[in-house]
Parts: structure tokens; sequence; C-alpha cells
């Protein structure tokens, strides 16, 4: 029996729009319709066949090309209780890596590491190692700031300023001083709202509020802030979760052409979604990774029971 992630009951309740006509892409690649393993392709799914997790630390499947982060038993504890469990995960280069796993699993708690954001939560602390390019971004000669210039954040509910969309995209450069006359800012401006695909809904409107836009354009606004600043890794939490389809397609092809510059890190609760925008995937589980590996071998030929049992809707 062949069955086909995107029917998940993830896909019930998820931030992904759910199409019975659509067909699975991933990078602009049709998916192949999904089998439990291929050694079984065409025979009933056994979860039997799947192998037990291990409370071992995972890095499996290494990805190829340049590595952007490396996390090293990565731990997380909120007011002394432990949230995420000795995580170690490549993030490669110019890749779309997405993070899955049921809710509470740890997903948007690791991606915060990335960039320090549990730094703001009052009681949380992390151990383990966290390297950018080889540099450890918890060592204190790390401005948390300035990091967060270069590993940008993009949340749920689009959050532009309450300001004029000009003055969004140019708030990063202004405050990093990246600019020196108001011509080279309106160059910055208009490059990043053109890489966000924003331009030409909003050039000849650039002075108006921000809070004007609908919810798609002002996603693709605190995309093109976060660019304005010249990040090396966009980390985005269920950046599609409060958009229409037509919005979160729209988003969608945005992240497929941004990883050609970027390192972007996904979380998602859409399996399509993730089959769609992702070529790395990462499936949490009770605050551990479990299983880690391209994204079309983790839905086609995933290792570990728990993974099956996710990507195929038995629990989420
Ligand atoms: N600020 C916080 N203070 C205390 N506990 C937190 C905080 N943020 C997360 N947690 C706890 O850490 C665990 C992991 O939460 P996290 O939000 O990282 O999971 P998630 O997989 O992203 O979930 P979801 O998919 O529902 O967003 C949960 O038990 C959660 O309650």
């Amino acid at each position: 029996m062949k069955f086909r992630i995107f029917r998940s009951a993830e896909d019930q309740t998820g931030a992904g729009p759910v199409d019975p006509t659509e067909t699975p892409r991933m990078g602009g690649q049709v998916l192949p319709e999904v089998t439990p393993s291929k050694a079984r392709a065409g025979a009933e799914p056994r979860l039997e066949d799947a192998t037990p997790v291990s409370n071992a630390t995972v890095v499996d499947s290494p990805p190829v090309g340049p590595i952007k982060i490396a996390a090293r038993d990565v731990s997380v504890f909120y007011e002394g209780k432990q949230a995420l469990y000795d995580v170690s995960l490549d993030i490669p280069d110019k890749t779309v890596t997405a993070l899955i796993g049921p809710s509470g699993c740890g997903k948007s708690t690791f991606l915060r590491t990335m960039n320090r954001m549990n730094d703001t939560i009052a009681g949380a602390k992390v151990t383990g190692r966290i390297a950018m390019d080889d540099e450890d971004i918890n060592d204190r000669s790390i401005d948390p700031v300035l990091l967060r210039a270069r590993v940008g954040m993009v949340f749920q509910r689009p959050n532009p300023f309450p300001k004029s969309i000009y003055e969004n995209v140019a708030y990063g450069p202004k405050i990093h001083g990246l600019v020196s006359s108001k011509a080279e800012m309106d160059d910055v401006v208009e490059k990043a709202l053109k890489r966000a695909g924003l331009w030409e809904e909003v050039a000849d409107r650039l002075q108006s509020s921000a809070m004007g836009l609908s919810g798609g354009q002002q996603q693709r606004l605190v995309i093109a802030r976060a660019i304005a600043v010249n990040p090396e890794v966009i980390l985005m939490d269920e950046p599609c979760s409060a958009l229409d389809p037509i919005a979160t397609a729209r988003i969608e092809e945005l992240i497929d052409e941004l990883r050609e510059r970027f390192c972007i890190v996904i979380v998602t609760h859409s399996m399509a979604q993730a089959a769609r925008v992702s070529q790395r995937t990462a499936f949490f589980h009770m605050g551990r990774l479990v299983e880690t590996g391209d994204t079309e071998d983790i839905f086609q030929n995933p290792r570990e029971r728990r993974t099956l049992d996710y990507i195929t809707g038995r629990f989420g």
C-alpha cells in the first residue's frame, strides 16, 4: 500500500494548504509517493519494521556541502525543567532545513538557540555548543544583537513595526550603520523588497503604514526587513501558520528562491510544507532529535519508528 505524506492528520490542522489534487514537490521537483521503506515498496507498511529509537545523540545521514551551523549536545532548560536533550545537528548552508515534530517537542526551542533568543527568556538556560562557521555563538565575545542581525528570525505572526513600509526595511541597516546616504538606503530598501517579492506591490506606497498590508504582504515585509541587514541565516518559526493558502504558496516560493543565498531553517507543522520547501529534515520528539537526513529520505524511508508514525499521521 502506498500513501502520501500530505494526507496525514497533521495537515488537516497544520499550516499548509491541503489540496487533495496537490503533488508534493521538493525544491521544484516532484516527490514520488511515500512508501514506508524502499525495501518494502509495494508491501503493506509494518511498523514493527522500523528501528526502535535509542536515546543516543543523533548525527546521522550527514548533509553534503558546507555546514553553516553545527549544534553539539545542545540542551535547554526552562526554570530547571529540561525541554531539549543533547541535540546534535549539522545545518548546511544555502539549504532549507525543516524542523518537524509534534507540538511541544522542542522545535522552536531549538530554533531559538541558533540566534540566542532563549537568552531573552527569564529562567532559560542553554548548554552544549552551537557553532556558526566554526565560531561558538555563545562565546562571551559574541554580541547577541549583532548575532541576531546575522541570524534573522521570522515569526508565526507577521510583526511589522507600526511605521511606514520604507522605515520597516530601513530600520536594521540604520541601527547597524550599514549605509551612509539616503540614496544608498533607498537602494538597500528596494533590493530587500525585491528579494522578498514585495516590491511590485508596494513601490508606489513606501511611505504608507505597514499595518495596512495584508497578512501575507506583512510576512514578506518582515522577510525583507531581515534580508536588509545581510543575514547569513534566516530562522522561520511556522511562518505561514497565520496565512491563507495563496499567501502560503507565495512565501513557499520565496523560501525556495532565498535558499540560493541564505541558510534557512524552518519550523513547520505541515508535512506537505516540509516536503515542498526543504532539502533537509530533522524530526524531533519529546525534546530529542530522533532522526535527520535528506527530506526525500526522511519521508520515503524513515529509519526510526517514531518518524514513520509521525509522518503518516499516527500521532501528532
Ligand atoms: N518560554 C518558555 N517557558 C517555559 N517553558 C517553555 C517555554 N517555551 C517552551 N517551553 C516548553 O518547552 C517545551 C518545548 O516547547 P517548544 O515551544 O520548543 O516546542 P515546539 O515543538 O516548538 O511546539 P509547538 O509546535 O507547539 O510550537 C514545551 O514543554 C514547552 O512548554
